[in-house]
This record gives structure tokens, sequence and C-alpha cells, in this order.
């Protein structure tokens, strides 16, 4: 499944935290490719409060960790979060339109590092990075009491896209 620039990212599975759009509790967030790595908008309300009238940073933790799991879906990699490290810059208030955008900024074996911003009017609030391990399909068959990873098809041949979509060649 090759997702060209601008494209939006399917969710990993309907019911993803994050992503999902089946999950009553979930953050919906939609994703759309951007070059090697994806952008969502996020509006933040008052299911997401942490201080009044500020998002809880966990909420913000996770949707960063979402937007990481994005893209792998644009590389179309199947790997897991081993460390996520949050600078918290600035508050993060509810009701106001966050750009969130993620990327690989390296990946070695198994090892891919990540990058990703929350930005309010163009000021960075807050900046994540994280390392994935890629993990093949069993891992979550094995470690779930489900019947089978319920994945789309943007799982399969590794690749790192070219800017209009059409490269294939392995993440290596
Ligand atoms: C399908 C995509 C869905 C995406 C959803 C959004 C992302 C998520 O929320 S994922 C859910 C949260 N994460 C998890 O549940 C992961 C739980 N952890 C695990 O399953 C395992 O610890 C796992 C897979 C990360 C690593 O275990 P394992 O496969 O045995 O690999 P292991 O040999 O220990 O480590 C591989 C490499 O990573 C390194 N590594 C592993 N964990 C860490 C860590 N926490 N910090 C630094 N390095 C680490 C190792 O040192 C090793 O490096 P090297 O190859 O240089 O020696």
């Amino acid at each position: 499944m090759t997702i060209r620039e601008g494209q939006s990212i399917p969710p990993h599975q309907d019911n993803c935290f994050g992503c999902g759009p089946r999950n009553p509790a979930g953050l919906h967030l939609r994703m759309q490719r951007n070059g090697m790595g994806v952008v969502a908008d996020l509006v933040l309300d008052e299911r997401h409060e942490g201080a009044p009238g500020l998002a809880h940073g966990g909420v913000v933790a996770a949707a960063l960790d979402d937007l990481f799991g994005g893209v792998l879906v644009v590389l179309g990699v199947p790997a897991v979060t081993a460390n996520l490290s949050v600078d918290y810059r600035a508050p993060v208030r509810l009701g106001r339109t966050l750009t969130l955008s993620a990327t690989c900024t390296r990946s070695a074996g198994r090892k891919l590092w990540m990058h990703g911003t929350v930005t309010d009017a163009n000021a960075i609030t807050t900046e994540a990075t994280a390392l994935f391990v890629r993990v093949g399909l069993e891992h979550f068959s094995s470690h779930a009491d489900v019947a089978g990873p319920p994945f789309g098809d943007w799982i399969g041949q590794a690749r790192t896209p070219s800017p209009d979509g059409s490269g294939a060649s392995g993440v290596r």
C-alpha cells in the first residue's frame, strides 16, 4: 500500500486510541503524509483536561506517540514504542487547533528514531523523541488476548518512499 504526499494515513486499527474512528474514548487523529512523516490537526477539549483549561500531559504524549505510529504506516513497518521522551515547553490549551507533526530521523537495524512536535499558532508547545523497535506481526498476536492482529493492509513490505510516494526500497 503506497501512501502519496498529502494522502490520509489509514488508522492502525479501527479501535486505536489515537487514530481509530471506532474508539469512543479516542483522539480520532486524522493524519496526512508529509514527506517521510505525518501531520495532523487536533483540538483537545475538557475530556482531555489536566489543570483547568489545559491539556493533560499524558494525552499530549499519547497523541505524539500515535503520530509516530503514523510514520510507521508511511514506512510500512510494524514497530512499537520502546521509549518516549517528551519536553513540555509550554502548556497546551484546550479548544485550540494544534498542529502535530512527526518524522523518522534515523533507522538502524530494528531501531527507528522519531521526532515530533505540537505547535499552537506556530509556537512549539511540546517536542518529543522516541525509539521504536521493529517487531514481527506475531508480537501483537502473542501478547494480546485477541484472535489475530486486526491491522489494515498498510503493514507489509517495508519501504522508504520517495516524496511522490513511488519509491519502494527497504528501510535500513
Ligand atoms: C503497529 C503499530 C502501532 C503503533 C501504535 C503506537 C505506538 C504504541 O503505542 S506501541 C505500545 C507501547 N509499546 C510497547 O508495548 C512495547 C513493549 N516492549 C516490548 O515489547 C519490547 O521491550 C521491545 C519489542 C520494544 C524490545 O524487545 P525485543 O524485541 O526483545 O528487543 P531487544 O533485543 O530488547 O531490543 C532491540 C534493540 O532495541 C534496544 N532497546 C530496546 N528497548 C529499549 C529502550 N527502552 N531504550 C533504549 N533502547 C532499547 C535494545 O538495546 C536493542 O538494541 P541493539 O540492537 O542495539 O542491541
